[in-house]
């Protein structure tokens, strides 16, 4: 063992005052720079929201050095001043009728709530619990018209550009397009490639389950751990969590492993490798970049875990990768064989049916269960682009989205499916939706005058029921979407009780988006002879918008089609509101900060500096990056090329963890 040195850089030393302000740096070579710094001359001059000039399409087409296919100029142009629109100011000017209206009268309309029924394939969905009557939809429905919200849906599915920060298609529709359809991006079908990878991955997931393909000691591959993080994750997660329980999906897995490392925390490393071996686990190493620091370093570290007992040879048996970026691949280690493509017109948010999601989860499940899943998408996929707006499950979605959202004020969407199996759909919709309608200018890069975007939250019920459901009854409106389902994963109906525990979870689905819609008034809890000091207290306004969405059950297909209509919700709403629902800028500026303070702590390390972090930093950051490096400097650590984050895993590999001078 080697020696155990004091990691030490920034002590208590004396004189080490507050360090000047943040400068502004350059970038560094190869970083592509935030939106607003691309050069754009087509926006040139043109300051927070445009109102008032020329819309910016037409600068761009006056000066744009990429030029936009007229039907995207069409459609930018669509995008701008939404909110200056008659349309627009309709429903503004219609808010003061609704709110002269209670839920608890509206559902007295039977007529009124058959309107707002709808069904699609087994998919029920009722709206009649949202704060909206026939005229509401018929305003809605004239502001995605006036948004052209066609031409956009077509644009998307036609492979044109749409994803304009990045020119780049946004079609993950094709990845469960069946193989006999045409899907065109540069003047090239997708769906040959798309196959093409399907095929590879039925081909390679049946030789490792069924024992064809085994490791570098001759033992079959049971395990998986998948590593990836954010789209290269949520998705993969969703689905395997919804479907763990599910009848034919559970035989498939039978004596099969699937686990996921995402964070880049070593306790997760710690968690995802407790009790594996390495001679019968296969690592997945999913990134869409192949760059991403958390991935990158956890796939080292899993990797240093695996040669360690079974030797470097052992990489092309034990290590598969998915990535657009088959370079980075193979520099990494992994034979391009083992590769699993994708490609830059899948967003990573929208990524699960590619081989992001479909080669683990085959691995599980078998790629026969997958497909049905593929299927499922698809089904919701071809009823959005065709189905009118009144009748379109996801365009309902996300016209009531928009009108919470932006015209009622209520910010949030609670997802509460009343099934444990759904228990990711709300982790991976917060992606879909915060990462992709989370933005504060439009299509052509002026300020919205309003707030895009919803704060996405949910826990499957009953459990959110003993938890925040209070909030979502007497103190903020928070719009919720309830999933019900008629038949469950695992039927179990005790002799002596009243209902299956099925119906028991099923009794809360129903009464819940009542209570949230009636509410109980003052008259009535009097009726009660509730004392009158407990009114208030007791008293329910009612009045808070829900939608309820029913399947028949929970499979492979019916899952695809729930990750649809949250994909396709999520598209209508970025449309309407004008945004680029699929680029997402907001999530570089933290990973550059993180390299300035990574470099900081390298440089602590290397030189055994005994100067602060000398530039770069505010006081506030200085002081407390000190207090840090002051704290790991008390701690003992073996020589860094021998830690190895797994010391719960494993004590003949690993180094028990630090402990206090
Ligand atoms: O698949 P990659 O390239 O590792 O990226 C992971 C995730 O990081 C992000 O770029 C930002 O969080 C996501 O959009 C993406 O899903």
């Amino acid at each position: 063992m080697k020696p155990a040195v004091a990691e030490r850089c920034l002590g208590n030393r004396p004189g080490l005052g507050p360090l000047p302000v943040e400068r502004s740096r350059a970038l560094p070579r190869g970083r592509r720079a935030p939106v607003s710094a691309v050069a754009r001359p087509g926006k040139a001059g043109l300051k927070g929201n445009s109102k008032g000039g020329v819309p910016a399409a037409s600068k761009r087409s006056q000066g744009a050095t990429r030029a936009l296919s007229p039907a995207m100029v069409e459609l930018e142009t669509a995008s701008l001043q939404i909110s200056q629109t008659p349309e627009w100011k309709a429903l503004e000017d219609h808010v003061t009728e609704i709110e002269q209206t209670h839920l608890r009268v509206l559902l007295r309309d039977a007529k009124r709530s058959e309107f707002l029924f709808h069904e699609h394939n087994k998919i029920i969905s009722d709206f009649s619990r949202q704060r909206v009557t026939e005229k509401t939809i018929e305003l809605l429905i004239n502001l995605a018209d006036r948004a052209k919200l066609r031409k956009k849906i077509d644009a998307m599915f036609n492979g044109e550009k749409i994803n304009l920060t990045e020119d780049r298609a946004v079609l993950h529709v094709a990845l469960r397009a069946p193989r006999n359809q045409q899907i065109f991006t540069d003047g090239a079908d997708v769906v040959p490639e798309v196959w093409q990878v399907l095929d590879k991955i039925k081909s390679f997931t049946d030789k490792v389950r069924d024992g064809t393909w085994l490791g570098a000691t001759g033992k079959p591959l049971t395990d998986v751990v998948a590593i990836g993080i954010g789209g290269s994750f949520l998705g993969p997660l969703f689905v395997h969590t919804a479907l763990r329980t599910e009848q034919t999906a559970g035989e498939e897995a039978k004596g099969r492993n699937l686990r996921f490392l995402a964070n880049v925390d070593p306790v997760d490393v710690a968690r995802a490798l407790n009790g594996l071996r390495p001679e019968t686990t296969l690592i997945v190493v999913v990134s869409k970049t192949f760059t991403t620091a958390e991935t990158m370093l956890n796939a080292r570290t899993v990797r240093t875990w695996l040669t360690a007992e079974l030797g470097k040879e052992a990489v092309s048996k034990h290590m598969v990768a998915v990535s657009t970026n088959l370079k980075l691949v193979k520099e990494f280690g992994i034979d391009p064989e083992n590769a699993f493509a994708f490609w830059d017109w899948v967003g990573g948010r929208y990524s699960v049916c590619s081989a992001v999601g479909m080669l683990p989860l085959s691995l599980q499940y078998g790629f026969d269960i997958m497909e049905q899943f593929l299927k499922g998408a698809h089904d919701v996929d071809d009823h959005f682009r065709t189905s009118p707006f009144g009748e379109n499950i996801p365009v309902m979605l996300g016209l009531t989205g928009v009108w919470n959202t932006t015209f009622l004020g209520y910010p949030s969407l609670a997802i509460l499916p009343y099934t444990q199996a759904l228990s990711k759909l709300a982790p991976h919709i917060q992606q879909v939706s915060m990462e992709s309608n989370g933005k504060g200018v439009s299509l052509d890069g002026s300020k919205l005058s309003f707030e895009a975007g919803e704060i996405d939250f949910g826990e499957p019920g009953t459990n959110g029921q003993h938890s925040f459901y209070q909030l979502i009854h007497q103190g903020r409106v928070v719009p919720c979407e309830f999933i019900g389902i008629v038949k469950s994963q695992q039927s179990v109906y005790l002799k002596g009780e009243v209902v299956s525990n099925h119906d028991e979870l099923m009794c809360n689905f129903f009464a819940q988006a009542d209570a949230l819609a009636t509410g109980k008034t003052p008259v009535e809890l009097r009726a009660e002879n509730v004392p009158d000091s407990l009114i208030p207290h007791k008293t329910f306004t009612g009045n808070r918008p829900s939608t309820s969405v029913l399947l028949p059950e929970l499979t492979a297909y019916t899952v695809g089609q729930i990750l649809s209509l949250y994909e396709n919700r999520i598209a209508v709403q970025g449309f309407i509101w004008g945004i680029n629902s699929f680029d997402q800028w907001g999530v570089e500026l933290g990973k550059v900060l993180a390299s300035k303070v990574r470099a900081e702590m390298n440089m602590c390390r290397t030189q055994d500096r005994k100067v602060g972090p000398s530039d770069g930093f505010n006081h506030s950051t200085t002081k407390l990056l000190n207090r840090y490096l002051d704290g790991k400097a008390r701690l003992l650590y073996p020589e860094p090329e021998d830690v190895f984050p797994c010391d719960l895993i494993d004590a003949d590999h690993c180094r028990p963890p630090t402990s206090y001078q």
